[in-house]
C-alpha cells in the first residue's frame, strides 16, 4: 500500500460516512427548514458534510463550499441520491473578491440566502516558537479573515434586501490554552470577539451570529494529527469518547433555525464537558508536564 492509498484508508474511517449521514435519526421535523437556503464552507469536509445532510434533510437547499472541486461533486450527487437539495460552489475563503462574486450567484441563482454556517477551517500542530510566517498567516488568514469575509459578504447582501438571517460559525475551544496550535486559538479568539461585536451592530438588521467550539469531533480533518495524539483524544472528556459530526450539525440547526431566535453572540461548546475536566493535548503530552506519571 503506497503513501496515498494508506491516507485515504485512514481517512475513510474517521468520521461518519454520507450512508450514515444520510439515515442518522435527529430530533428536528422534517420540513424545519424547507424552502431555506444555507451555505456551509467546509461542506465536504468531516463536520461539515454532516451540517450539509441534515440542513438538506430539514428541506433546505445546501450550496457547499470549499477549494476542492472533485470533493464537493461527489458529495452533492450523494445529497442528489437521497433525493435532498444541493449544489457545490468552488471558492476559498481567503479570496475576498472570489466570496463577493459567490454571494452575487447564489442570491441570483436562488433568490435568496437564508443561513451561513462557517465550517471551512483549520490548522497544523506545531511548537508556536517555531511558527514561520507563512505558516501563521495561512492560519489567520484562513480563520479568521476568511471567516469574516464570508459574513461581511452574506451580511451586505441580507442588509440590501431587508432579509433576515444567521450565521453559525464553527470555531475551536479557545479557554484552554490547547498546546501546539495557538495559530487558531488566537483566530478562533477573534471570530468569538468578532461575532459578539457583530451580534450588537447586526441586531437591527435582524442578523444573529453565534458560535459553536466543539471538542474532540472524529472526522478526516484529525489525520493532520499523529496517530498517538488522535489516540488520547476520546479522553479529553468525562464521557471518554470522541463526539460526531452530528453532534456539532445539530448544535448548529439548534442555533440557525427558529429554535435559536433569541440567541445571539454565543459560543456553544460541545465538547462532552471536556472544557470542564482534565487535560487535553493535541500533539502528545511533552515531557515537561509529565511529572510524576
Ligand atoms: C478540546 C478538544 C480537543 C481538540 C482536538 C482536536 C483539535 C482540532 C482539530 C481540528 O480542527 S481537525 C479539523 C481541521 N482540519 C484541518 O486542520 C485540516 C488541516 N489543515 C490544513 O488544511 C491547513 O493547515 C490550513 C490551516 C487549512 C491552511 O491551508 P492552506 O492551504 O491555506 O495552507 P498550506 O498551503 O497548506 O500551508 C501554508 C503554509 O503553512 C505552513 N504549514 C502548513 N502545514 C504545516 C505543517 N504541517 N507544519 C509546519 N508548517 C506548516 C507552511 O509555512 C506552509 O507553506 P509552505 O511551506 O507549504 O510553502
Ligand atoms: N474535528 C475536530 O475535532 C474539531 C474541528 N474543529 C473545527 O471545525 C471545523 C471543521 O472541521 P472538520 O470538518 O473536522 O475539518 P476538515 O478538515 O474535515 O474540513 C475542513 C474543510 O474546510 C475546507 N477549507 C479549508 N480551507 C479552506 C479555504 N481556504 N476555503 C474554502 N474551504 C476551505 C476544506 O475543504 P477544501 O480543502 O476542499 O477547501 C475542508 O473540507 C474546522 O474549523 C475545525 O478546525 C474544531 C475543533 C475540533
Amino acid at each position: 500500500m503506497d503513501d496515498q492509498q494508506h491516507d485515504q484508508q485512514t481517512s475513510a474511517a474517521l468520521g461518519l460516512s454520507d450512508d450514515e449521514l444520510a439515515d442518522h435519526p435527529t430530533v428536528f421535523a422534517a420540513d424545519a427548514l424547507a424552502g431555506q437556503v444555507v451555505v456551509v464552507s467546509g461542506g465536504a469536509g468531516g463536520i461539515g458534510r454532516a451540517i450539509a445532510w441534515l440542513f438538506a434533510r430539514l428541506g433546505a437547499h445546501v450550496v457547499v463550499v470549499g477549494r476542492n472541486a472533485d470533493k464537493l461533486d461527489a458529495l452533492v450527487d450523494r445529497l442528489g441520491h437521497r433525493g435532498v437539495k444541493a449544489s457545490a460552489h468552488v471558492a476559498d475563503i481567503k479570496d475576498a473578491d472570489a466570496v463577493n462574486a459567490m454571494f452575487d450567484a447564489l442570491w441570483t441563482a436562488h433568490g435568496r440566502v437564508d443561513h451561513l454556517v462557517n465550517s471551512a477551517g483549520g490548522q497544523f500542530p506545531q511548537a508556536a516558537i517555531d511558527f514561520s510566517i507563512k505558516g501563521w498567516n495561512a492560519v489567520i488568514n484562513t480563520n479568521l479573515n476568511g471567516t469574516w469575509y464570508m459574513m461581511q459578504a452574506a451580511a451586505q447582501r441580507w442588509r440590501d434586501r431587508k432579509h433576515q438571517g444567521s450565521i453559525v460559525n464553527v470555531v475551536v475551544v479557545t479557554t484552554h490554552g490547547l498546546y501546539g496550535i495557538a495559530h487558531t486559538i488566537a483566530a478562533r479568539s477573534g471570530v468569538i470577539g468578532l461575532s459578539r461585536a457583530l451580534a450588537v451592530e447586526w441586531a437591527p438588521l435582524n442578523i444573529r451570529i453565534n458560535c459553536i467550539a466543539p471538542g474532540a469531533i472524529e472526522t478526516e480533518g484529525w489525520n493532520v494529527y499523529s496517530e498517538a495524539a488522535r489516540a488520547a483524544y476520546p479522553r479529553s472528556n468525562p464521557m471518554m469518547r470522541p463526539g460526531t459530526p452530528w453532534d456539532i450539525a445539530e448544535a448548529a440547526v439548534y442555533l440557525a433555525a427558529p429554535s435559536g431566535k433569541f440567541i445571539t453572540g454565543e459560543t456553544l461548546t460541545v465538547d462532552g464537558g471536556g472544557q470542564h475536566w482534565g487535560e487535553t493535548w493535541t500533539t502528545g503530552k511533552p515531557d515537561y508536564f509529565k511529572g510524576g506519571d
